[in-house]
């Protein structure tokens, strides 16, 4: 993948003031020659190479970041994320566009439309024939080595998003937990992704199977 950065912006927020770098990834092409290319944001707060700063990969979700769904944990994550490197004067949020675990917007509420049908998140992307998560983390790790950034304390609850930095050679010295409170709307959605999809935390109200159906509740 060949990394351009595209330009660097003052972000006044409640939280900071933020630097606001923007990222575009080309992925060469096979030997089709069928490159593509992915973009992402880089909120950079304080001294990021006094010592290992907090990272949070947030993945897009525009039904929670934009219209602060009830069915997902995104928006509140997202203000955890920026409240807590605010507090701490320094680290990085990495927001990647990878809306709906890769599967687009579009998908993803198809997928919604599964699930108020009594399929679970990860049933309704395979029924659509999509992988459960299409993520990779390919982008947000190179936007850190270019960076130069070596070593990251990581706010996540996704074992996945570990692994991907520890393959990448950058050392996650520190996990932060991203449990936010959920919602009723989102218990359901929560279980799936602890007891399914291997997701770490400390919040474990019910089981999967104490849901008679899934999280809409209309
Ligand atoms: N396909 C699909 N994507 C969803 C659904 N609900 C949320 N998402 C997407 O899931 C992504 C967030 O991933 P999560 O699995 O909630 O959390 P994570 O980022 O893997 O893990 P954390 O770092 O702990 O937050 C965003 O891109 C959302 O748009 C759903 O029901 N189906
Ligand atoms: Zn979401």
């Amino acid at each position: 993948m060949t990394l351009r950065q595209i330009a660097e912006v003052s972000l006044p927020t409640r939280w900071a003031n933020f630097r606001l770098l923007g990222f575009e990834g080309v992925h060469q092409g096979s030997e089709t020659g069928n490159g593509y290319q992915e973009s992402a944001l880089a909120l950079v707060l304080g001294d990021i190479h006094n010592s290992p700063p907090v990272v949070r990969i947030h993945s897009q979700c525009t039904t929670g970041d934009v219209f602060h769904s009830l069915r997902c944990d995104c928006h509140d994550q997202l203000h955890l994320a920026l409240r807590v490197i605010a507090e701490e004067g320094t680290g990085i949020l990495l927001y990647e566009h990878q809306e709906g675990r890769g599967i687009g917007l579009m998908e993803k509420l198809r997928a919604y439309a599964l699930q108020e049908r009594g399929l679970d998140t990860i049933e309704a992307n395979l029924q659509l024939g999509h992988a459960a998560d299409l993520r990779d983390y390919r982008l947000p790790v190179e936007i850190l080595r270019f960076l130069k950034i070596p070593s990251i304390r990581l706010m996540t609850n996704n074992p996945e998003k570990i692994d991907a930095v520890a393959a990448a050679g950058i050392e996650v010295i520190e996990r932060l937990s991203a449990d936010v409170p959920g919602s009723p709307y989102s218990e359901y959605y929560l279980a799936v992704k602890r007891e399914k999809m291997g997701h770490i935390s400390d919040l474990a109200p019910n089981k999967v199977e104490h849901f008679t159906r899934p999280d809409l509740i209309r």
